[in-house]
């Protein structure tokens, strides 16, 4: 016999409809199955051609229909299922718990749809959603039970996976910016309601992009891994590290006792310090922790972490390797900063930047045998921005690529320019921010400055300050072979005060070495800085190189440094930094000039 008209089109709303497969199923089976005069051929027929399984049982459990899909799941040929319940067919486990949910439904005389777990013979654990409801007979008492169940192992663990990358770090496995937002967003409701204190700590390694760039990406990861396992290692339960990604990570800490903050910032700088051995490499990072407090520095989530984050850039900027906390001279200096990078960004375009330049002399007999380039900015609103200033600016926000590239090649347009002038010749020498140094494409572009303007490579000095070069120094010697191939000169700037290794020293292709200027102001009072200067132009004279000393201010300054043998002299004494214009006066009347 057929289904009546509203059951036929069920049947085709089934076929239809995927995703309401269950529901209209469990429809079809309530009113087919207890009519008497139903056609059990024609409902396999519909059933089995849908890949949930569906059964029928009777009160002692016993399948009276299922389809092929139901048969598969239980691991028998579908005529071995009619007429056995789940203990002959199931783990004992399995089959006790699901006769159990059976009986609740009977009992409840309800259709009910809820997630169960069937383990096969085979072991295999299979996640159902089943939708079972009891069958009655025409007068009313419940005769059996339905059920439609459809594997949903794979959509649920694709929605854990789902789940967990929202709120985890694939590469570490630590909480991840969501989680840490959530928490915080908790945390900070807590706090209020119970007067306490939270403090965030901004974690950034210190030149972990060097780790990357050199040793590749591969070993920068694996560290990253090591040295979460470690973070977590040290996290009392109630706190939280989380990974915003690069090499940052926030802590979270709640209950805090201020006054114990510092300790923990300095466990946690001791804990990133301690080596790391990964792939044959003996790795040691340092990293700079900033601290912000609620309710003290601010009263929600972002805000405590941009103030975090501003304290963490002022650790880097004392020296790294250290944790600063928020304070209100900060706050002030990252407005500043921001002002500073934002008006930075159109000032090559507004045409605000110059470059003037200091003449350097020889020592022995005060001739002009060089000139520093030294980049200048004003900016309408903010006036005349000390370099000091807007280089660590430029180059943390990478602006310096594209500055640095522009003094290059004005000074060496500049220069070109002086000697067809006829100017007598000097060499030039122009600033290489390490940020530069350290980008590939520098020698190349170099190179190309000096072909399209026509300047021979002779007349032009690059420098680099030591800690540039000796952060990473067979990169820099690689760098350094290349500039000379390309018959540029390199000086080293600042020289004193990073300790260079002397092995290295060695290796650099270097001509010059400028010493440092904090050892030149106090040379005429302090032992210890003419013990330094005095020793630095001895080892530049037996490693072969010559010596420059700047900021030379006073007559007896020139005079120490000339009678210890240093080569040549830069500094007010002779002349500031001056415009081009400025410059080509100057050599123009001094030159000849003895001192
Ligand atoms: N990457 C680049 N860095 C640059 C560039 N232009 C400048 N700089 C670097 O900025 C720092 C500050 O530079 P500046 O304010 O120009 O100061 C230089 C001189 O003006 C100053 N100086 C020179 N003689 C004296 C002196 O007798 N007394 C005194 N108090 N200061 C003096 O010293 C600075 C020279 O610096 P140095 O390069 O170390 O020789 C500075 O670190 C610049 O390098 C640029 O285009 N790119």
């Amino acid at each position: 016999m057929r289904f009546d008209r509203g059951t036929d089109l069920l049947v085709w709303s089934l076929l239809v409809l995927n995703g309401i497969v269950i529901s209209v199923l469990s429809e079809i089976l309530r009113r087919a199955l207890h009519r008497r005069d139903v056609d059990r051929n024609l409902l396999t027929n519909v059933v089995g051609g849908t890949s949930d399984a569906i059964y029928v049982k009777d009160l002692k459990g016993r399948y009276l229909l299922a389809n092929g899909a139901a048969a598969s799941y239980l691991g028998r040929p579908q005529a071995e299922v009619l007429g056995r319940d789940d203990l002959a067919m199931l783990p004992a486990e399995t089959a006790l718990a699901i006769g159990k949910l059976d009986q609740e439904i009977i009992a409840s005389g309800r259709t009910q749809t809820q997630e169960e777990y069937l383990v096969n013979q085979s072991g295999e654990r299979i996640l159902f959603q089943s939708t079972k409801g009891p069958i009655y007979d025409p007068s009313g008492a419940v005769v059996g039970l339905f059920g439609v169940s459809r594997d949903i192992t794979k959509s649920k663990l694709a929605e854990e996976r789902i789940q967990y990358l929202a709120h985890y770090d694939v590469l570490t496995g630590l909480p991840n910016r969501v989680q840490l937002d959530e928490r915080i967003q908790h945390a900070i409701g807590q706090a209020a309601d119970g007067g306490q204190k939270l403090a965030v700590l901004f974690l950034d390694l210190d030149h972990f992009k060097d780790i990357n760039d050199s040793l590749g990406h591969s070993v920068g990861d694996a560290l990253l891994v090591a040295l979460a396992r470690r973070l977590r290692g040290i996290m009392r339960a109630d706190d939280m590290v989380a990974r915003l990604g690069g090499d940052e990570f926030v802590f979270l800490l709640q209950g805090v006792d201020v006054g114990g903050l510092a300790q923990t910032a300095q466990r946690i700088l001791d804990v990133v310090e301690e080596p790391f051995s990964i792939e044959q490499h003996e790795l040691t990072v340092s990293g700079s922790i900033g601290i912000a407090l609620y309710p003290d520095d601010s009263g929600d989530l972002e805000g405590l972490v941009k103030c975090a984050d501003a304290a963490m850039y002022r650790a880097k900027q004392n020296g790294r390797n250290r944790y600063c906390f928020f304070t209100a001279e900060i706050e002030a200096l990252t407005v500043r900063r921001m002002q500073v990078v934002s008006a930075l960004r159109h000032a090559l375009e507004q045409h605000q930047l110059t470059i003037h330049y200091q003449p350097q002399f020889s020592a022995r007999d005060g001739r002009i045998i060089g000139a520093e380039a030294l980049l200048r900015w004003h900016h309408p609103l903010l006036g005349q921005v000390s370099p000091e200033e807007f280089i660590p600016a430029a180059e943390d926000s990478g602006l310096i690529v594209t500055i640095g590239e522009w003094v290059l090649r004005r000074a060496v347009r500049q220069m070109k320019a002086w000697l067809d002038e006829g100017m007598a010749p000097f060499v030039l020498a122009v600033n290489l921010s390490t940020v530069q140094f350290r980008h590939p494409n520098l020698p190349a572009m170099v190179a190309t400055i000096l072909a399209e303007e026509q300047l021979p490579p002779q007349y032009l000095e690059l420098e680099l300050t030591e800690s540039g070069a000796m952060h990473d120094p067979p990169a820099a010697i690689a760098v350094m072979d290349q500039l000379h191939e390309h018959g540029v000169r390199m000086a080293i700037d600042d020289f004193g005060i990073a300790y260079s290794s002397l092995s290295y020293l060695k290796k650099f292709k270097v001509y010059k070495l400028k010493i440092d200027q904090s050892f030149v102001r106090d040379i005429s009072a302090d032992p210890e800085d003419r013990a330094i200067v005095t020793a630095i132009i001895a080892m530049a004279r037996g490693l072969g190189l010559r010596t420059i000393a700047e900021g030379v201010e006073t007559q007896a300054q020139l005079e120490f440094l000339r009678e210890h043998g240093c080569d040549e002299i830069q500094g007010y004494y002779y002349s500031k930094p001056l415009t081009a214009e400025q410059f080509g006066r100057f050599v123009h009347e001094v030159e000849p000039c003895a001192a």
